[in-house]
């Protein structure tokens, strides 16, 4: 954890250093007007040449390394997404999260999830598994996934498949599926459920939203449309959770791949575990942040 706050300073006192100083310059944001001499185009060090900027906007940027633009996101999609922030805003959804996690709510992992069409592999389906497996903290019934179908979803564009009742059971091992088309990165299955227990198919409508615990054994089917099938999933934590160590756990092979996976994209030291991953991502949205 300090080591990736460390490197985030790092990065910030790097970007601060080693470039020339522009200068005083009198500038007007909106206009471009620039006070400064003539530019060659050889003499552009932080703008690209790709047609999109106007030589005066880029001069501008040059000299004075901000640029804005006027009018660039429509204003219908503006009100789209403040109508939106002020619903979050009004915590509507958080009503019913709050039954299942207590007044004390992180959101831990939210995710738009665009199922693909299938290729024809079978490798759109998402095999079964418990949530839990990926979660170094507990109690587990504290924890709660809300999932939004973003349009109709039925068996025929992959829906979630539930096996009910199985919540009361334990953390099962899990690891990549043996299918033959290919498997999806991090998307591990358990090996051995129960091949006769019964299946629910959860076919829901736009808006509709399902709530389900960590330990409930769930996937969803392959997508046989042409179209990506939408829905949204936040999986809540109440705050008063706390971490656990996984090592030693059946739970150890998601941290390596996890921590491999931070080492690689963000140079985060070997040190850094899926604790401090999850801390690091984990946002309060209702209540103290008391413990995660
Ligand atoms: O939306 C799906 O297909 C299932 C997603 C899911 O279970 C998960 O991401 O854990
Ligand atoms: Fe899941």
């Amino acid at each position: 954890m300090e080591q990736l706050r460390a490197a985030a300073r790092l990065q910030i006192v790097l970007g601060h250093l080693g470039r020339p100083s522009a200068g005083a310059v009198v500038a007007h944001p909106t206009s471009g007007t620039i006070s400064s001499a003539s530019f060659h185009p050889q003499q552009f060090q932080y703008t690209l040449d790709n047609n999109v900027l106007t030589l005066e906007q880029r001069k501008f940027y040059e000299e004075n390394g901000f640029l804005v633009i006027k009018n660039l996101v429509p204003d219908a999609d503006i009100q789209r997404f403040r109508n939106e922030f002020e619903k979050i805003c009004r915590k509507e959804i958080l009503k019913y999260v709050e039954c299942f996690t207590g007044p004390n709510i992180m959101a831990m992992h939210t995710m738009l999830i665009n199922k693909p069409p299938d290729s024809g592999k079978k490798t759109s389906r998402h095999p079964l598994h418990q949530d839990l497996h990926y979660f170094p903290f507990r109690p587990s019934d504290l924890i709660v996934c809300a999932w939004t179908a973003m349009e109709h979803i039925s068996r025929n564009n992959g829906c979630l498949v539930v096996l009910p009742g199985t919540h009361k059971g334990s953390l099962k091992p899990h690891d990549y599926p043996k299918w033959e088309g290919g498997v999806n990165k991090m998307f591990h299955g358990i090996q051995d459920y129960e091949e006769n227990k019964a299946r629910v198919h959860l076919v829901m409508e736009k808006g509709d939203t399902v709530f389900f615990h960590p330990l409930l054994i769930h996937g969803s089917g392959q997508n046989k449309t042409q179209g990506f099938r939408k829905a949204i999933s936040c999986h809540f934590a109440s705050a008063d959770c706390h971490y656990i160590d996984v090592k030693g756990t059946s739970q150890e092979n998601i941290e390596k791949e996890v921590v491999g996976i931070a080492h690689k994209f963000f140079g985060a030291e070997n040190s850094v575990n899926l604790k401090d991953i999850w801390m690091f991502r984990a946002r309060l949205v209702k209540g103290e942040r008391t413990n995660l």
